[in-house]
């Protein structure tokens, strides 16, 4: 079968990526026994860019990020273009998910969810203070080094998201899938947490998809906006998304310029 990808920059059919790197999603598709979540996804994520991932409850966006790490059965193929625009295989992915579940009262500490975490990489055969070094390295991107030594039942929700954020730094992914919390972390946390990542875009040239419910942090932060519902409905910068028709239609309310009029 023959398919056209459509690059989402230029509207043009475009086979290839043209920026320096590139994971093109293509034709994804999951359904749950007779439930078709979506159908048809193609986007293509660029290095550097974070692309906000919206769409009402129940549009699949966690299954989308679920199908892309390859944890659930789907159709469809991931292709990663490295800076020259050879076809590299498999990007390697960094995930945050929604929430973590585990037991509130554990003595286990941000440096011991590291440990265990990475302690199957050999490169980690290391002294406890060169290890505490690194950690604090990487917690540092995420401004959390002061976060290494507390009990993770003592983190608030902001601050358990962004050091999860720092685990799924290392290594450094070539796409990075973030699930903003939808509870648990309140406004401050969430812009904290927007800025870091918009901060990390640009400094580690990360390519990111974030599902995202704050439409003003989008606007502010995003630079391509995936609407999703049952496929992809619109795609494009912030603006033009927020000000789509389609967009309106779905959220059934104003969207301007990211004001959220629910
Ligand atoms: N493991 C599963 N088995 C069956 N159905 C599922 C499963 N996981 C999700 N679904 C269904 O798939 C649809 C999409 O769910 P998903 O959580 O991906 O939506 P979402 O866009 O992330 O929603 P929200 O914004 O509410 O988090 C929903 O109808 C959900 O009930």
């Amino acid at each position: 079968m023959l398919r056209k990808f459509f690059h989402h920059h230029t509207g043009k059919a475009d086979d290839k990526c043209n920026k320096l790197c590139c994971t093109k999603i293509d034709g994804f598709s999951v359904t749950f026994g007779k439930n078709d979540v979506f159908h048809d996804v193609n986007i293509h994520i660029h290095c550097g860019e974070l692309t906000a991932l919206i769409g009402p409850n129940g549009a699949g966006k966690s299954t989308l990020l679920k199908a892309i790490l390859g944890e659930i059965d789907h159709q469809g193929n991931l292709y990663y273009f490295d800076a020259k625009g050879k076809h590299t295989g498999n990007p390697v992915i960094g995930y945050v998910p929604q929430y973590l579940n585990f037991d509130l009262s554990t003595p286990t500490s941000v440096l011991d969810l590291f440990r265990v975490s990475l302690s199957n990489r050999p490169a980690w055969f290391q002294s406890k203070a060169k290890e505490r070094e690194s950690v604090l390295h990487t917690l540092k991107k995420v401004k959390a080094e002061h976060l290494i030594d507390r009990r993770l039942g003592a983190l608030s929700g902001g601050e358990l998201q962004r050091v999860l954020l720092a685990l799924a730094l290392n290594p450094l992914p070539d796409l990075l899938l973030l699930d903003e919390p939808v509870s648990g972390v309140d406004q401050n946390g969430l812009e904290i947490f927007y800025e870091i990542v918009s901060e990390l875009r640009k400094s580690h040239d990360l390519a990111i998809i974030l599902i995202s419910h704050d439409f003003n942090l989008v606007a502010k932060h995003a630079d391509r906006v995936v609407l999703l519902d049952k496929t992809v409905v619109c795609n494009g910068v912030p603006k033009e998304v927020f000000r789509d028709a389609r967009t309106h239609k779905i959220f059934g309310m104003l969207v301007n310029h990211g004001e959220r009029g629910e």
